[in-house]
């Protein structure tokens, strides 16, 4: 990143280490922030991810592995933030989440904690109007990246697969992701608060990439039937 930097330029870069899941480490992140640069104008909640489960294949511990990343995760840097910064001098965040509309099936534990950071996203636009702070969400649809799709490859090409989901028949890009975080951090989104944007190609307004298989487990309700059924004697223990 340091080299995108333009010749003249007094922008910095700095990366410091933070394990999202330590409490620590998201404390001395955010106030090494402030105490280094002086401000922390800025949160993006990026970092994330899950693995593809059924739910009823998922352990607790893989459960909790998602829910802590994502959710528990992103309220720490939001908290973390609020008290090292943006409580006295405001601030705007952008919080990554997922397309979970129709829910995830395949990735039910990601999308119950990202619907958690959509709703928390809710509350903080009120609770900290006052402090000056804009907090929204960005949902990607099918982002292709070398490092998502290292994640992914002992499940198959999940970039291409969603191709035909995607009605733009393509994977977005990252500068198409970053495009709306920027957007939503600069003053020309200064109107807008407790919203998400979807940059999908228009991927959550069509079809879900789910396969039911055929049954009849769900039969009609038919209440005669069920009058027939409690007036059957029962049987004597
Ligand atoms: C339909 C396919 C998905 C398409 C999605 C497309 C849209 C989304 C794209 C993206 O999000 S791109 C981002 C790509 N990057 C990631 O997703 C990063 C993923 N990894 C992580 O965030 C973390 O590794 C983790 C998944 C949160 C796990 O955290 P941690 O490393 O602390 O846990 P572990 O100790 O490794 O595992 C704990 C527990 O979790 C279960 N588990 C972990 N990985 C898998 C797996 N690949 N498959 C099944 N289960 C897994 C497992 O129970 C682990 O416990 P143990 O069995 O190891 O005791
Ligand atoms: N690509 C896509 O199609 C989509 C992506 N997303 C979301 O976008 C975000 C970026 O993903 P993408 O760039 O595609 O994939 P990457 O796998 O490249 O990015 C995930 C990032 O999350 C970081 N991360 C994971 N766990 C932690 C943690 N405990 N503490 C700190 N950082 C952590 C990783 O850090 P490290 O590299 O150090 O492990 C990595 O930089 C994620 O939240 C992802 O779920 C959502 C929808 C679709």
């Amino acid at each position: 990143m340091a080299a995108c930097i333009p010749p003249g330029s007094t922008a910095q870069v700095k990366a410091i280490p933070c394990n999202i899941r330590k409490e620590d480490e998201v404390k001395n992140l955010m106030s090494s922030v402030v105490s280094e640069f002086g401000r922390l104008d800025f949160l993006v909640n990026n970092g994330g991810g899950q693995f593809q489960s059924p739910v009823s294949m998922l352990s607790l511990k893989g459960w909790n592995a998602v829910v802590d990343t994502n959710l528990n995760g992103t309220f720490l840097c939001l908290r973390e933030a609020y008290n090292a910064w943006m409580a006295e001098n405001g601030g705007a965040v952008v919080n990554i989440i997922l397309l979970i509309s129709k829910g995830r099936p395949g990735i039910a534990h990601s999308a119950a904690a990202r619907a958690g950071i959509d709703n928390l996203s809710k509350s903080l636009a009120v609770e900290w109007a006052s402090n000056g702070i804009r907090i929204n969400n960005v949902a990607p649809g099918s982002i292709y990246s070398v490092t998502a799709a290292e994640n992914y490859k002992d499940i198959g090409d999940v970039f291409r697969h969603a191709i035909p989901f995607t009605p733009a028949k393509r994977n977005g890009t990252t500068e198409e992701v970053s495009a709306a975080v920027t957007f939503l951090l600069s003053p020309a989104a200064a109107f807008i608060t407790g919203e998400t944007i979807k940059v999908d190609g228009g991927w959550d307004l069509y079809q879900v990439p789910w396969e039911i298989p055929e049954h009849d487990r769900m039969p009609a309700y038919n209440w005669e039937k069920i009058i027939e059924e409690e007036d059957k004697p029962k049987a004597k223990l």
